[in-house]
């Protein structure tokens, strides 16, 4: 029987503009989103129905019918085999669940010859952009998905080893109807993407912060490392720092080691 490896990589959000909520209480976004070249990696067999976890980040994840990778196999309707090795936090803004599903969605469609259902919507909003796991505008609660050519971006994610819950994050809005992100003029060179971001902005910061006020001690952190910019991912906790080269990510990732915070240097693309 085939067995299929892959890569379920950490998803940034650059930009994370809340722009209107639904009448079922979906929010609207704007978003330009990259993936890192680190995450989680799974291993995907067909027949027994079997999940095993390990891996640095292993402890307390799920193992049941409600772990998202269980719950693509029950989407394409197989049963699988599959080993998650776990190296993203958990309910850390940076999709691990979500890019996990996307995966092993990936390997099922690879394995099967079956379309997946809906992009795989119905497994959580961030499951269709981690399908394609590369940069692209994400819009509408999630699934309007559009690849885009950035340039490749030098960066540290740290988590500060809390568990951030993003319906409370997003209920925690003070405004629900916030600017659009204005259109990104074409080819930007990196330091001028960077410019270009750093002008845009994350809704969800402000009430991620007031949840975990340690948040706003990360992002000082990574700025005192000399990071470009500085912001938090998705609904929190993990936070990044941009920076002119891969020496420097390196640096300043070695710089925050000691904080007992998670910590990656990594390049998104
Ligand atoms: C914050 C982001 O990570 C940004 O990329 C995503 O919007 C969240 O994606 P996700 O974790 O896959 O989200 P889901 O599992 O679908 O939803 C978790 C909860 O977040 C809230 N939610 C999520 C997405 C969205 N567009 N509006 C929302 O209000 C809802 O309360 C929902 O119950
Ligand atoms: N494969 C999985 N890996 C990690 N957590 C999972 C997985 N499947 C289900 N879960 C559950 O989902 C919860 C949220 O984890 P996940 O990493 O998807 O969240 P997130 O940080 O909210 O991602 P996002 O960037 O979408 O906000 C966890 O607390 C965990 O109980």
């Amino acid at each position: 029987m085939t067995a299929l490896q892959g890569l379920a990589p950490a998803k940034i959000n650059l930009t994370l503009h809340v722009t209107g909520q639904r009448d079922d209480g979906y929010h609207l976004l704007d978003s330009l989103v990259v993936f890192a070249d680190m995450g989680d990696r799974l291993t995907c067999k067909l027949g027994e129905d079997r999940l095993t976890v390990d891996g640095p980040m292993g402890q307390g994840v799920p193992l049941g019918p409600d772990n998202l990778v269980r719950r693509a196999a029950a989407l394409m309707g197989v049963e699988a085999a599959i080993h998650l090795e776990k190296h993203l936090p958990a309910a850390a803004g940076i999709g691990g669940g979500s890019s996990d599903a996307a995966c092993a969605l990936r390997m099922l469609r690879e394995l099967t010859g079956k379309e997946v259902p809906d992009q795989g919507l119905g497994l959580g909003a961030d499951v269709p952009v981690c399908m394609i796991a590369r940069a692209a505008f994400m819009r509408g609660i999630g699934e309007d998905v559009t690849a885009v050519d950035l340039p490749p971006l030098h960066a540290v994610l740290v988590n500060p080893r809390v568990a951030v819950p993003t319906s409370a994050v997003f209920s925690g809005l003070a405004s629900k109807v916030n600017p659009a992100m204005p259109p990104l003029p074409d080819g930007l060179p990196a330091a001028d993407l960077i410019q270009w971001i750093a002008a845009q902005r994350n809704d969800l910061e402000p009430p991620a912060i007031t949840a975990q006020p340690v948040i706003s001690d990360v992002l000082a952190a990574l700025r005192q490392t000399g990071a470009q910019l500085t912001r938090m991912s998705g609904s929190g906790a993990t936070c990044f720092g941009l920076y002119p080269d891969a020496k420097r990510a390196a640096d300043a990732a070695q710089s925050l080691q000691h904080s007992g915070w998670w910590v990656a240097a990594t390049v998104l693309r």
